[in-house]
């Protein structure tokens, strides 16, 4: 079941502007979820930490290791199956996610193989091009979540995107992030036309907020004063005249 090279050619499918776009970008929910790892050397170590920190309920075959791994099964944050991959095993008949990840290209091809009879999306670590689904490098900030993809071109150029990336979106993003969710569930809450509403959103962007938290001095007492006007009065001209007091309380800091 190989991908075809031209799936227009099978499917009457229309590409907008009929460029060789291929990869259709998705987030899983992972959570609990059945992930079978078929390897545990570094590219199944690298694997496994993604999946871990989605919270997927993972599964690593394999008759060899990393000491990583082995210190997950340890804590039981997965499980190790200490044995070669064979056909038939009732783990990859269970899993959502498959990942081949050994070293040996006829057991990966095996294991896409079998996963792709199963009916299941797999990850061939060494075969970008036959695998139901690549995996991006990744930037999370809290619940700002980045990933990166070069369509399998050059993971290392992936890599080094993403390495820019962690330095222009910093940690700050984590709590500027939580804030706003709770302020959008405010407004959300408070005021029911969706025209005001999205004034409203593009009006606290327009805060100096971040900077705020760089500094270091964004306290739960100036988080608390925030929320509460807000809350009381979820306008466009009291974000705005919020904005002023944020550009006010930085002033007060650089003095
Ligand atoms: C992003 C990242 C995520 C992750 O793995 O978690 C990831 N590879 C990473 C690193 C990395 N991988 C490789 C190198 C060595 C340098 C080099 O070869 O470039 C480095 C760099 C390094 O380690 O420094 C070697 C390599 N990788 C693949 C092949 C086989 C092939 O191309 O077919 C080979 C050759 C093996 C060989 O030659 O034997 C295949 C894939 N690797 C992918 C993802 C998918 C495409 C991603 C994209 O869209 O670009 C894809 C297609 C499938 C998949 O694995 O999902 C992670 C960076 C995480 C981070 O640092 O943030
Ligand atoms: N996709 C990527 O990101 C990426 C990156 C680098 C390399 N690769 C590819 O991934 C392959 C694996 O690289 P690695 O560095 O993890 O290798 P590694 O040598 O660290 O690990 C190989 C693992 O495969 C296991 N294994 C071997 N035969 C097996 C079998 N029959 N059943 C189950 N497990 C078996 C071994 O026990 C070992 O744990 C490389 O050959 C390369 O082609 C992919």
């Amino acid at each position: 079941m190989d991908n075809p090279t031209n799936p227009t050619e099978l499917h009457s499918l229309n590409s907008i502007d009929g460029s060789q776009q291929r990869y259709y970008p998705l987030l899983v929910d992972l959570w609990g979820k059945p992930c079978v790892i078929v390897g545990g050397g570094t590219v199944a170590e690298r694997k496994a930490q993604g999946l871990l920190e989605a919270g997927g309920r993972i599964t690593v075959i394999s008759p060899v290791c990393s000491p990583q791994l082995q210190q997950w099964g340890l804590d039981r944050r997965l499980t190790l199956k200490h044995e070669s991959y064979r056909a038939g095993m009732p783990e990859l008949e269970e899993a959502l996610l498959i990942f081949a990840a050994t070293d040996q290209p006829q057991v990966n091809e095996a294991v896409r193989l079998e996963a792709q009879a199963l009916g299941k999306l797999v990850n061939s670590t060494d075969h970008a091009e036959q695998s139901g689904f690549i995996v991006p490098a990744v930037v999370r900030r809290g619940k700002l979540l980045l990933t990166v993809s070069t369509s399998g071109a050059s993971p290392a150029v992936a890599r080094k995107v993403r390495q820019e990336l962690e330095q222009v979106f910093g940690t700050e993003y984590e709590l500027y992030l939580d804030l706003l969710h709770e302020l959008r569930a405010e407004v959300q809450m408070k005021v029911g036309e969706t025209k005001e509403r999205q004034d409203i959103f593009r009006h606290m962007l327009g805060w100096r907020l971040l900077d705020w938290i760089r500094s270091g001095s964004f306290d739960d007492e100036a988080r608390g004063m925030l929320v509460e006007r807000v809350s009381a009065r979820p306008s466009v001209t009291e974000m705005d005249a919020i904005g002023d007091w944020i550009n006010r309380q930085l002033e007060n800091r650089n003095e």
